[in-house]
């Protein structure tokens, strides 16, 4: 991915170009070399603007989309505005990012660890005493409930616990491999995750509820995938933070 900045410095009337670049955007929404895009005015400077385009590459950018079909009608939207052009280059995204106090992570709206440790107590329960999921665990750990309450506070934004008293990504992978898990234990292992967090009383908000089962539908379809016999997925990843997505949480 490449992040292109594009500054314009209008000098004329910045609604017209703000509605010349409406429907410039056509093209790129319909550009498969393009990832998103977004077009910001400045706040004191108002005839100042920065248009955001994350391609898939700069050549993609250069040579699929300048020379492909769709840039003749992009161009003719916003050609009068060529010569408003300050800066217009590729930046590499760092590894520097992330989402400030504003937006509280999905471990804090849960309840932090304490919820996570009732809800795979609870969860495990259910799961010794299934009978379609119950024979894998068979030889768990006794602290199995509160290891995974670990791996799933770090992933939902809480302290990096996991990674740092138990061994991490590699560790969890581990416990997976060869296991052959079918659709069916995948399934009930959700449902039951999900019947665990009605129980112990989770936050039930759409928002919440939404980016919670998005992560385990990930997650266990991953985890099929790298217990079947054969499989040889990487051994060292950092653990994944999974975020809220689409939908915020509502503060309404
Ligand atoms: C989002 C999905 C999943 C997550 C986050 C997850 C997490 C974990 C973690 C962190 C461990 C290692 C715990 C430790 O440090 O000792 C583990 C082990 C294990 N997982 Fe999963 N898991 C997932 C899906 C599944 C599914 C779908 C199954 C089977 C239906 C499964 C079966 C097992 C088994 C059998 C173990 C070993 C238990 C033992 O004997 O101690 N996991 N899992």
């Amino acid at each position: 991915m490449t992040v292109e900045y594009i500054r314009y410095r209008v000098p004329g009337d910045t609604a017209e170009f703000e509605q010349a670049y409406g429907r410039a955007a056509r093209f790129l929404a319909l550009a498969p070399q393009c990832a998103d895009y977004e077009l910001s005015r400045c706040t004191e400077e108002p005839g100042t603007y920065i248009l955001r385009i994350t391609w898939s590459s700069p050549e993609d950018h250069l040579k699929g989309f300048r020379q492909g079909e769709l840039f003749p009608g992009f161009l003719a939207e916003i050609r009068p505005y060529v010569t408003a052009v300050e800066e217009m280059r590729h930046y590499e995204p760092t590894a520097v990012r992330g989402t400030g106090g504003a937006v509280p992570s999905l471990y804090e709206w849960a309840g932090g660890a304490e919820a996570f440790e009732r809800l795979t107590e609870r969860f495990y329960a259910k799961v010794t005493a299934d009978d379609v999921v119950g024979p894998l665990f068979a030889h768990m750990d006794p602290a199995h409930p509160k290891f995974v309450a670990m791996w799933l506070a770090e992933v939902f934004g809480g302290p990096s616990r996991y990674t740092d008293e138990r061994g991490g990504y590699a560790h969890m992978l581990a416990h997976h491999l060869g296991k052959a898990i079918t659709e069916p234990q995948r399934r009930r292992w959700v449902n039951l995750l999900a019947d665990a967090a009605d129980d112990v009383g989770l936050p039930d908000d759409p928002e919440f509820r939404a980016a919670f089962m998005g992560y385990l539908e990930w997650g266990t379809r991953l985890a099929i995938a790298n217990s079947q016999p054969g499989a040889n997925p990487p051994r060292e990843a950092p653990v994944p933070h999974w975020g809220w997505g689409v939908a915020p949480p509502y503060l309404g």
